[in-house]
């Protein structure tokens, strides 16, 4: 039998390791007073692909229902927790889940994720926690190495605001922004006619690295309060996570990979092998679908990139006891003198290998307990 494209079974470690990963995010959140929330798998695609939430219906699982309805397998928490909650008269603030999201890229189908969101919080509130929450979660993990990278929407959104592109030259120019082709983002914006803005938005391609590169551009933007305010945005998040004893490295030239980011965005990194453990950012106007902007901010783990970096749990003692099949109740009972072990009741031999094995072997009614 075979799956399709995209689709897959797991086992062993990776399956293990992310239960464990699961476990801690629900202890991580419950002492910092989450509260939680579940969506359903199915949803309208509409929810998702409304101007406000933006995402487009290609890469979604999709089918029609019998109204003509366009639905879809949940393919983001974010917006999906937005819909939940503005049919809710909740006035909590802080919002945890965990499940499956479902889009077709070069992962696959399904990936795994655990996040948190923010809402109705002043200031920069969303932001810290949602970072304090990201590091504290991974300090709990063992995951030690990794670097939080920290980015906004409104710098390149600034520039690009200022000429007057179509849909499709802007969405090229983000395209060659994204994958740091400053050659293409300068060709493509002096197409426009302004050479000035092509040089300055093709030079932030380069703006990346450590937190130095926010000095660099305070200086730059010192006569542009919207820059400068960005700027000094992300100073404080960085000196904060630095505080925490935290790796903060920044991209100014960063775009939004989810079109409802307006304001910080943030990754984490894993030093091992660079992989991609989580990502957020604020996202106020999504929720100006409901009436009036909000403020909302959150991140994601991506549980599968967690439990691949993982080293497999501790090992268990391993303890195998052999009986017949009138054995096994006695055998259920013997569980108690090894409260902490992983223990196989097995009524054949088996190849696999245990640190201790025990016969069950019948004395009249009773069994008595043969080490083998
Ligand atoms: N939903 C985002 C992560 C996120 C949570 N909150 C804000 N952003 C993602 O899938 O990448």
């Amino acid at each position: 039998m075979f799956l399709p494209a995209g689709s897959r079974d797991l086992t062993g470690k990776q399956l293990t390791n992310r239960v464990a990963i699961y476990e801690t995010f629900q202890s991580v959140v419950n002492l910092r007073n989450y509260q939680a929330i579940e969506t359903p798998v199915i949803e309208y695609g509409n929810t998702f692909t409304n101007s406000y939430a933006g995402m487009t219906l290609k890469k979604m699982l999709k089918w029609f229902d019998e109204e003509g309805e366009i639905e879809v397998l949940r393919p983001d928490w974010t917006i999906a927790v937005a819909r939940a909650l503005s049919n809710q008269q909740s006035k909590r603030q802080k919002w945890a889940y965990a499940g499956s999201v479902f889009r077709k890229d070069h992962n696959g189908v399904e990936s795994h994720q655990a996040g948190i969101e923010i809402i109705r919080t002043p200031g920069l509130y969303g932001e810290y926690e949602s970072l304090f929450t990201a590091v504290r979660f991974l300090r709990e993990l063992g995951v030690e190495s990794y670097s939080i990278e920290l980015g906004h929407t409104e710098i390149f959104e600034t520039f690009i605001s200022t000429l007057e592109l179509n849909e499709e030259k802007a969405s090229q120019v983000r395209q060659a922004m994204h994958d740091k082709r400053k050659d293409e983002v300068y060709r493509l914006i002096s197409e426009t006619g302004s050479e000035q803005t092509a040089a300055a938005v093709a030079d932030l391609a380069d703006a990346f690295g450590g937190t130095a590169v926010l000095a660099k551009y305070e200086q730059e933007w010192a006569e542009n309060p919207k820059l400068l305010a960005v700027i000094q945005e992300l100073q404080q998040l960085a000196v904060s996570l630095e505080e925490l004893g935290q790796d903060v490295i920044v991209d100014l030239g960063r775009v939004k990979q989810l079109p409802y980011y307006n304001g910080a965005m943030f990754r984490g990194f894993l030093a091992a092998n660079g992989a991609e453990c989580f990502s957020g950012g604020r996202y106020d106007e999504l929720y100006e679908q409901f009436g009036g902007s909000m403020s909302a901010v959150g991140l994601a783990f991506d549980m599968d990139v967690l439990a691949a970096a993982l080293p497999a749990a501790a090992k268990q003692e391993r303890v195998c006891i052999l009986t017949d099949a009138k054995g096994l109740i006695a055998a259920e009972k013997l569980r108690d003198k090894f409260p902490h072990a992983v223990i196989d009741v097995r009524t054949d031999e088996t190849a696999e290998t245990y640190d201790q094995v025990f016969q069950l072997v019948r004395n009249g009614e009773e069994y008595e307990v043969k080490a083998k």
